[in-house]
């Protein structure tokens, strides 16, 4: 039986991937493309906005109703995650929650969300990303206490909105877990001699970049760098498919890429 799903932030860079991948995949439905109601391309056709011809998918800015939705997929902005959140809790739809740069506030209520609902909330899709989150983690372990500085550096395209990038954030908590410390921010003026406990995030925006990050553990006398870089978005949209299928019919509850991806 074929999952019937619904993207939320289909107009957009990652949306158009997702409404174009999902045709051409056997084991999906694309049952409802959303985007936000200001959007000039509501009504319009979403094959068409994908650049794929018509799939007989409007545009919408809500979710129908009396349509079975297994799983929604959210691609769009925090407010447009905020926006579709409560009713996939009403409704008990999974929601695959892809989408970066919420507040604190708005993270907690989306794991509240889990508690009616089943929810997979996660930075980054890819597979190999979701390895090196547990390369990171061996890492971290594996220089603790041993004088090695970790630094991030990601890289994005220019119209990105939020910074630093949702995963180059789940790296430095992953580091800071095992080994404790406090994130800086980029650096600028006369700051002083670094010192141990920083875990430092910088943030490159430019061109056409979809997303490379760099993980430094350097010390006196050498550097290890961990590297992952994105050649285009069907990795992400992939992996958000994949999740989409793994969290139809699941119960209330919190899921992750690890879950997915068997890792
Ligand atoms: N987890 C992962 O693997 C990945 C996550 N991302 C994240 O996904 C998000 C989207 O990225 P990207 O596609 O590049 O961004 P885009 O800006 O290209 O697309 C976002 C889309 O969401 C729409 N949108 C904005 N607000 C709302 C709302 N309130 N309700 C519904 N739709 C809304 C936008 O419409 P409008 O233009 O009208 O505002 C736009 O069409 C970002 O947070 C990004 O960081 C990206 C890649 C991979
Ligand atoms: O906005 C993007 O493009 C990406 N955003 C995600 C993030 O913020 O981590 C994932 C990927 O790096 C692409």
């Amino acid at each position: 039986m074929k999952t019937h799903i619904a993207i939320n932030g289909a107009c957009g860079r990652m949306g158009q991937r997702l409404v174009a991948l999902a045709k051409d995949d056997p084991q999906l439905h694309l049952v409802a493309a959303v985007n936000s109601a200001t959007n000039p391309l509501q009504g319009k056709d979403a094959g068409e906005v994908a650049g794929i011809g018509p799939i007989g998918v409007p545009i919408r800015y809500d979710l129908p109703i009396g349509v079975r939705i297994d799983a929604l997929i959210d691609f769009s902005a925090p407010a447009g995650t905020m926006a579709v959140l409560p009713v996939c809790v009403d409704r008990q739809i999974p929601i695959v929650v892809a989408t970066t740069g919420h507040t604190e506030e708005q993270k907690a209520e989306i794991g509240a969300a889990a508690h009616n609902t089943a929810v997979l909330y996660a930075p980054n899709m890819s597979l190999v990303v979701n390895l090196l989150f547990k390369l990171v983690r061996l890492t971290a372990e594996a220089l603790k206490g041993k004088g090695f500085d970790p630094e991030i550096v990601e890289r994005h395209h220019r119209f990105k909105k939020d910074s630093p990038s949702g995963t180059a954030t789940r790296f430095a908590e992953i580091i800071r877990d095992v080994q404790g410390g406090e994130f800086v921010h980029g650096r600028e003026g006369i700051i002083g001699a670094r010192t141990d406990t920083e875990i430092g995030i910088h943030a490159v925006r430019g061109g056409d970049n979809v997303g490379e990050h760099t993980i430094i553990f350097t010390t006196i006398g050498e550097t290890l760098e961990l590297v992952h870089k994105g050649h285009n978005r069907d990795s992400y949209a992939r992996g958000a498919l994949l999740a989409a299928k793994y969290m139809a019919n699941r119960p209330a509850g919190r899921y992750t890429m690890s879950d997915v991806l068997g890792l």
